[in-house]
C-alpha cells in the first residue's frame, strides 16, 4: 500500500548562518494494506515531518513515496490532487483544524462539496458521517465553541472520512483531548479502521497508544528510524539501546528521557545517551538490519550475538528492579 525509500527533510532558517535542521533524515519503511504502523519518538524526533511529507503537506527534501504503485513524490499538483481524497490526516488540536467561522456541519460537507456532489447528495452523506463517529443530527449547525474538544475530534475524523479515504495519518489525535475523551476517540479509530479497512499511520509519543492501536512499529530518533517491528516483538524484547530506554521510562515515570543534549552530532543520532556507545559509533553510521524479528541500527545490538537482557541493563539506571520491568 505505501512505502517510502530514503525520505529526508530539511528545514534552513535564518541568514548567515543558515540553519539546517535535518527533521526527517533517510527514513525508509513500508506499510501493508489494513495495517496500522506507528510512529514513536520524543518531542522533536520529526514524527509529524515525516507524516506530512508522506501526504505531501510538506514537500520532502530527498525520497521516494509510493502509494498503491504510484510514486507520489513524482507527481505534479494537479495529479495529486486527484489522489489527495484517497489519503487524509488527522491532526492533534481539532481547534485549529475546523475553521471557527463554519458549522460542524459546513466543515464535513466542505470536501463533498469540492467533489462536485449535489445538495441533497451533501446532505444526507453529511449525516450518515455525523452518525458514523457518535455524534448526533443536532450537531450539524454548531459551531466547533459550541462543542467539547472530543465531539470537535470526532467531527475532525468525520470530515476526514467524508471521501472515503484508504490511507490515514493520524498525528496525536487524542493529545490535546481530556484523559476521559481519549479512549473514546482511540477506540472510534480502531472501530472505523476495522469497518473501513483503512490503513494507518499513528503518530504518538505515547508507547501505551502505540501498543493500543497499532500492529507494528517505528521507532525515531533525531529524524530516524532507530527500530521498527511487529508491536509484540520490540515491547517485549526491545534492542535498541533507545527504545529499552523508552520501555524502561514507561515503567518508571521518574527517568525523563526527553532531557536530550543538543549539541554533539555523531553518524550514531543516539550516541551522546547511549549507555552501549563506543568507537564505531562515532565513525560509521549504523543502518536498519534485520535482526530476531526486528529491524535495528545499532552496531553494539547486531554485533554482539549474545545480549544482557535489556531489563537488567536498565534496572540499575531506573532505580526498579527487572522484575519490575518486566511485570
Ligand atoms: N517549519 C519548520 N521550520 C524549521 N524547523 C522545523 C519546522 N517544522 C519542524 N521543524 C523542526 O524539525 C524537527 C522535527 O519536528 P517535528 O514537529 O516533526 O517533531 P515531532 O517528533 O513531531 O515533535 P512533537 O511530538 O513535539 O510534535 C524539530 O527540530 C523541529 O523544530
Amino acid at each position: 500500500m505505501l512505502e517510502v525509500k530514503g525520505l529526508k527533510k530539511i528545514f534552513t532558517s535564518g541568514f548567515l548562518p543558515r540553519t539546517r535542521i535535518k527533521a526527517v533524515d533517510d527514513v525508509s519503511f513500508h506499510i501493508e494494506k489494513g495495517e496500522t504502523l506507528g510512529i514513536v519518538g520524543e518531542s522533536g524526533s520529526g514524527k509529524s515531518t515525516l507524516g506530512q511529507c508522506i501526504l505531501r503537506l510538506i514537500e520532502p527534501t530527498a525520497g521516494k513515496i509510493i502509494f498503491n504503485g504510484i510514486e507520489l513524490t513524482a507527481l505534479d499538483n494537479k495529479a495529486l490532487n486527484n489522489i489527495r481524497p484517497c489519503m487524509q490526516m488527522i491532526f492533534q488540536d481539532p481547534d485549529s483544524s475546523l475553521d471557527p467561522k463554519m458549522t460542524i456541519g459546513q466543515s464535513i460537507a466542505e470536501p463533498l462539496k469540492l467533489k462536485g456532489n449535489n445538495r441533497e447528495a451533501v446532505k444526507s452523506r453529511v449525516l450518515e458521517l455525523i452518525r458514523q463517529v457518535g455524534l448526533s443530527p443536532e450537531h450539524v449547525n454548531r459551531f466547533p465553541y459550541q462543542l467539547s474538544g472530543g465531539q470537535n475530534q470526532r467531527a475532525v475524523i468525520a470530515r476526514a472520512l467524508a471521501l472515503k479515504p484508504v490511507f490515514i495519518v493520524a498525528d496525536e489525535p487524542t493529545a490535546s483531548l481530556d484523559i476521559s475523551v481519549q479512549a473514546q476517540i482511540l477506540n472510534l479509530l480502531r472501530h472505523l479502521k476495522e469497518k473501513y479497512a483503512l490503513t494507518m499511520l499513528f503518530i504518538s509519543h505515547d508507547l501505551e497508544l502505540i501498543k493500543h492501536m497499532c500492529d507494528r512499529v517505528a521507532v525515531m530518533y533525531r529524524g530516524k528510524i532507530v527500530e521498527t517491528g511487529k508491536i509484540e516483538d520490540i515491547f517485549h524484547s526491545p534492542l535498541h539501546p533507545y527504545t529499552q530506554l523508552l520501555l524502561a521510562e514507561e515503567a518508571d515515570s521518574e527517568v525523563n528521557v526527553s532531557e536530550i543534549k543538543k549539541t554533539l552530532r555523531t553518524t550514531c543520532p543516539y550516541y551522546q545517551e547511549c549507555l552501549l556507545r563506543s568507537e564505531i559509533c562515532l565513525t560509521k553510521t549504523p543502518e536498519l538490519k534485520e535482526l530476531k524479528n526486528q529491524l535495528v541500527a545499532c552496531h553494539h545490538v547486531l554485533e554482539k550475538s549474545t545480549q544482557q537482557p535489556y531489563q537488567d541493563r536498565y534496572a540499575g539506571k531506573t532505580g526498579v528492579t527487572s522484575d519490575q520491568l518486566v511485570a
